[in-house]
């Protein structure tokens, strides 16, 4: 992983949250929180990729129960069409969101370059709704699901791969608010879902282990895809659907810790992050030290 050059693509993008601001994410990340100064410190090379141009005021599309869905449909194709040629160039994929349906587009992209894509979910939700089973119709609630080919079907058909990843190559970590459509689809398909009760029992490295274990096995290369969500709220104030009792600050570090220890992630993306709700850009900060243990910082 680390022979590789990262890349890094801002996705100022917040319309599939219920709450503005995640749009100003990538400019705080990059600019108040000083990711670069962090990358250059770790010796990393890196490139900045030219910004994705955010849709706005496109023709409505008709839908039940998913806001913007023409933005985020425009929007998924652009970064797929990016995301996929960073892989073709070799590097790493380092994408800054923006809310969490951004991944779509994210993970379009890959799909075109790993037949069995392993997607590790780092958030306090499962992002597995569909339009019927959505209390908010924000599509940043769906769009695990419409990777995995649940749902809306001009979004799970993008680039003509449906489904663009396997259940079984899915391990979501963190969740905590979970909707009565997700649960039931999660048990349906026994997919790996690694509760905070989970990780209060087994402990975060015991998780990340088998995570890593079975992805290895498996898969031909790995995204992690972090919500900010997923660390308590203490430690991540910024960010729209906050929910208590999450990851803290230690176990969040270790498990991108273990991650880049397993050197088997092939691209990332950081989402959730947003600045209007910050306070003193504690969580834009937070996402660049997470993104430090991810590509390899060590505490000696
Ligand atoms: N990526 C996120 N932060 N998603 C929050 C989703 C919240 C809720 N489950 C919904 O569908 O609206
Ligand atoms: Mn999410
Ligand atoms: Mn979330």
């Amino acid at each position: 992983m680390m022979n590789q050059s990262v890349a890094i693509v801002s996705v100022p993008f917040g319309n599939g949250a219920g709450t503005s601001g995640a749009e100003l994410g990538p400019a705080h990340i990059l600019n108040n929180a000083g990711l670069p100064l962090k990358l250059n410190a770790m010796n990393i090379t890196y490139q900045i990729s030219k910004e994705i141009i955010v849709p706005s005021q496109l023709p409505p599309i008709q839908t039940t129960n998913a806001k913007y869905l023409a933005e985020v449909l425009e929007l998924s194709g652009q970064l797929a069409d990016r995301v996929s040629q960073l892989v073709a160039q070799g590097t790493f994929p380092l994408v800054l969101g923006g809310d969490h349906s951004i991944s779509i587009g994210t993970v379009a992209g890959l799909a075109e370059h790993y037949a069995n894509l392993g997607v590790i979910w780092f958030d306090a939700h499962s992002d597995l709704n569909t339009e019927e089973t959505s209390p908010s119709g924000n599509i940043h609630g769906m769009s695990l699901g419409i990777s995995l080919g649940r749902g809306i079907p001009l979004l799970t058909g993008l680039r003509g791969i449906c489904p663009k990843i396997k259940p079984e190559h899915v391990a979501i970590i963190g969740a905590r608010s979970l909707d009565p459509g997700e649960k039931a689809y999660i048990r349906s398909l026994g997919m790996a879902c690694y509760t905070m009760h989970d990780i209060d029992r087994l402990g975060i490295a015991r998780v990340m282990d088998k995570v890593i274990q079975h992805l290895r096995q498996v898969t031909d290369g790995v995204h992690v895809s972090f919500d900010i969500d997923s660390v308590d709220p203490k430690e991540a104030p910024g960010t729209g659907t906050p929910v208590k009792g999450g990851l803290s600050y230690r176990e969040a570090h270790l498990a991108l810790e273990l991650l880049f220890q397993s050197d088997l992630v092939t691209s990332a993306e950081f989402v959730e992050v947003n600045p209007s709700l910050d306070k003193h850009n504690k969580t834009a900060k937070l996402a660049v030290e997470l993104i430090g243990s991810l590509l390899g910082e060590q505490i000696l």
